[in-house]
């Protein structure tokens, strides 16, 4: 059984200025509250038991810790306090960019990246063929990635992550997978993941979307959970809070 859970947890970033002379001249009209404060409470009192079957859409305006929650469920920052645990083989979509090797070509990553991912040497090479498939790169896996263009560089990122059989799914919307043809592809892909993990988190401003393919749903605002249960219904109550903004 797949696991994740957070148990009363805090997140705070630390925030480090480079002080320049003009700072220290300007002292007081530059100040800035969040900089004086040293750091941003970005997470506060998060309790969520999320096990298998279990979709959860994230939902909230701007700012309000919602890919702070998934980097905290990957790992990517440890808890200020508080406990999290997760049971289960996660993929990311979401920052796709991180643990690429500029400098190595394209094949290289597709074996480092699926090691990170938790694959072994060999059950990475006998996926690699079909992830090159998918990429519809070519000859261009044969060149360091530090030389592709912004679209070539997610049909790669996107290839590898989703290769791979995880129990967890964490997703942020925001993929632009590159050209039409390759996103209709992508979509397919991304929709039999979706379905196949035993536990997603999925980010999302978008209510259809999270309609679609969660059936938990919680509304964050300024680091905290606001609302948690149906998704039409919190969604229904969010849209309503947001037309009194
Ligand atoms: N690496 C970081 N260092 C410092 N502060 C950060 C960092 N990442 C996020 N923050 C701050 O943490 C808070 C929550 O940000 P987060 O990106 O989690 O919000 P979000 O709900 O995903 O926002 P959006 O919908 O705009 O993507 C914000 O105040 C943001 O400025």
């Amino acid at each position: 059984m797949s696991l994740i859970e957070l148990q009363q947890v805090d997140l705070k970033y630390q925030l480090r200025r480079d002080l320049k002379i003009k700072d220290i001249i300007f002292k007081k009209k530059n100040s800035s509250p969040l900089l004086e404060a040293g750091s941003i409470h970005a997470l506060k009192n998060m309790d969520i038991t999320l096990k298998d079957g279990d979709r959860l859409g994230v939902i909230g305006h701007n700012g309000a810790g919602k890919s702070s929650l998934l980097k905290l469920i990957a790992g990517i920052y440890p808890p200020t306090s508080g406990r999290v645990v997760t049971d289960g083989r996660i993929a990311c979509l979401f920052e796709l960019a991180t643990g690429f090797e500029m400098e190595a070509s394209g094949w290289d990553n597709i074996y480092l990246r699926g090691l990170m991912l938790g694959e072994t040497p060999s059950s990475i090479k006998e996926k690699t063929k079909e992830i090159a498939e998918f990429s519809g790169l070519g000859e261009y896996l044969d060149v360091p990635v530090k030389y592709y263009s912004s679209g070539m560089f997610i049909r790669l990122a996107f290839s590898i992550s989703t290769a791979i059989q995880p129990d967890i799914l964490l997703l942020d919307e925001v993929i632009a997978a590159g050209d039409a043809s390759f996103l209709k592809k992508a979509e397919k892909r991304l929709s039999a993941l979706m379905e196949s993990v035993k536990i997603m988190v999925f980010v999302t401003h978008s209510m259809d979307s999270m309609h679609d393919f969660c059936n938990k749903c919680i509304w964050m605002e300024k680091g905290r959970v606001k609302m948690i249960g149906e998704p039409r219904e919190i969604s229904k109550l969010y849209l309503n809070y947001m037309k009194q903004q």
